[in-house]
C-alpha cells in the first residue's frame, strides 16, 4: 500500500497520524508512506525523528473575526494545495488519510480533486474545522467518540477509537528510569500540559515544587518545549530547586515508553492524551484548557469524571496549594487510584490503530 498522512500544528493530531502508519508498517512491511505536515508544527521534528519521509506546506489558520491576515490564509491554502497536488502526483498514494490540524485541509483537498479515496480521523467530540470543511467530499470518517457521528453524512462515519491509544498500549520497549536520575521502582505522577506545556499549570507546579521533597513518591513535570526556559526562570525567581524525586523536563518524546509505567497522570484534557490514558487504564486529574474550540476540553474531562476515572480542577481554581493536595491526596491513596484506573479501561479502545486501519483499507481502490 502507498498511503499519505497529513495532520499536524500539535501533538493530539500528529501522534494519531504516526501511530497509524506504525501499525501499518507492522502489517505490512512493503508498505509506503510520506507524511506531509506544516512548516511551524511540532510535526517537522516529530515525524522525521519516527524515521517517516516528512514534506511541508506553508499554512496558517483563519482568524474568527474579520481580519486581513485571512487573505493570506486564503492565498496560503491555494498555494499549498498546488504544492501538494504535485506531491500526491509524484508520490501515486492509493488513499490520504487526515488526522485534523490546518495542514491536512489543503492535503485532502488536493486529493479529492485528483479522485484518490480519503479518509479522516477525527480526536475529539467536536468536530474540528478543517475536518468539517473536509467532510463534504471525504470517502470515510474514523472518529473517537460516537457524540461526533451525527456531525457529518449518515454512513460516513465510524467509532474506531484513537490510534494513538494502541500505540501506547503496545508500547515496545521499557523506559529507562536513569535518564531522568529517578528510580523505577518507586511511584511516579506524570505532569503535563498537552504536547505543547500549559502556562497555569506550569505556574501552579512551580509553586508547588518544594511540597513534593519529602513525599513517598516522584515527580516528573514536563513544561513543554517551548515552555522550559520560562519555567527555569520562574524556579530562579521564586528560589526553588527541584527536590531528588522530581525530574523537570521540557518534553517527552517516548511517551509509550513512559506512560504505561507511571501511577498518576495530571493534565490537560486534549483527546489524544485522554485515549492514551483511559487505553492504559490511568487515574487522572484533568486541568481543561478553556481556550479550545467550544470548550471541548471541559466536555471531555466532565465526562471522565462522571465515570469514576478522574478528577477535575478547573483552571480558575488551579494554585500550587489546590494542585499539591489533589496530587498527595491520590498518591497516598492506592485503593481511590485503583478504582479510578479500573474506571479509565472501561472507556479505553486499545485496539484503535487496527480499527482504523481496516476502515482505511475499506476506501482503497483495487
Ligand atoms: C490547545 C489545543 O489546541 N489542544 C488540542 C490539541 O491538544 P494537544 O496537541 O495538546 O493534544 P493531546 O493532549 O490530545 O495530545 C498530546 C499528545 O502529545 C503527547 N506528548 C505530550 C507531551 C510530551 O511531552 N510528550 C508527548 O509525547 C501525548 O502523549 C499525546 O499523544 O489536540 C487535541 C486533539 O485533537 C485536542 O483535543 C486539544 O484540545
Amino acid at each position: 500500500m502507498r498511503i499519505v498522512v497529513s495532520g499536524g500544528g500539535t501533538g493530539g493530531h500528529i501522534y494519531p497520524a504516526l501511530a497509524t502508519v506504525k501499525q501499518l508498517k507492522k502489517q505490512d512491511p512493503s508498505t509506503e508512506v510520506l507524511y506531509i505536515g506544516g512548516e511551524r508544527g511540532l510535526e517537522k521534528t516529530i515525524v522525521p525523528d519516527a524515521g517517516f519521509d516528512f514534506k511541508a506546506l506553508a499554512v496558517q489558520g483563519f482568524k474568527r473575526s474579520l481580519s486581513v491576515d485571512n487573505f493570506k490564509t486564503i492565498y496560503l491554502f491555494l498555494s499549498a494545495t498546488r504544492k501538494a497536488k504535485q506531491m500526491l502526483l509524484d508520490f501515486k498514494p492509493d488513499v490520504v488519510v487526515g488526522t485534523g490540524g490546518y495542514v491536512s485541509g489543503p492535503v485532502l483537498y488536493a486529493a479529492q480533486q485528483l479522485q484518490i479515496p480519503t479518509v479522516i480521523h477525527e480526536q475529539n467530540s467536536v468536530v474540528g474545522v478543517t475536518n468539517k470543511f473536509l467532510a463534504r467530499k471525504v470517502t470515510k470518517v474514523g472518529v473517537a467518540f460516537p457524540a461526533a457521528i451525527p456531525a457529518f453524512k449518515p454512513g460516513l462515519a465510524t467509532v474506531v477509537g484513537n490510534p494513538r491509544a494502541q500505540e501506547v498500549v503496545d508500547g515496545e520497549g521499557s523506559f529507562n528510569w536513569a535518564d531522568l536520575n529517578l528510580s523505577a521502582t518507586v511511584p511516579t505522577v506524570l505532569i503535563f500540559g498537552g504536547s505543547q506545556g500549559a502556562l497555569k499549570l506550569n505556574k501552579a507546579m512551580v509553586a508547588a515544587l518544594p511540597k513534593f521533597a519529602d513525599r513517598p513518591y516522584q515527580v516528573i513535570f514536563v513544561t513543554g518545549g517551548k515552555r522550559f526556559d520560562e519555567v527555569q526562570a520562574d524556579m530562579q525567581a521564586a528560589g526553588v530547586t527541584a527536590a531528588a524525586n522530581v525530574a523537570v523536563v521540557p518534553y517527552i518524546g517516548n511517551m509509550p515508553q513512559l506512560m504505561p509505567a507511571v501511577d498518576l497522570v495530571v493534565g490537560r484534557a486534549g483527546a489524544t492524551s485522554l485515549a492514551e490514558q483511559t487505553a492504559l487504564g490511568k487515574p487522572m486529574i484533568l486541568i481543561p484548557s478553556p481556550y479550545v474550540t467550544n470548550d471541548h476540553q471541559t466536555k471531555n474531562a466532565r465526562s471522565l469524571v462522571e465515570a469514576g476515572a478522574a478528577e477535575m480542577i478547573t483552571e480558575e481554581s488551579l494554585t500550587g496549594t489546590t494542585l499539591f493536595g489533589t496530587i498527595d491526596q491520590l498518591m497516598t491513596n492506592q485503593g481511590e487510584r485503583q478504582a479510578m484506573a479500573t474506571a479509565a479501561t472501561t472507556l479505553g479502545v486499545p485496539d484503535a490503530a487496527d480499527q482504523f486501519i481496516k476502515l482505511i483499507k475499506s476506501v482503497i481502490k483495487n
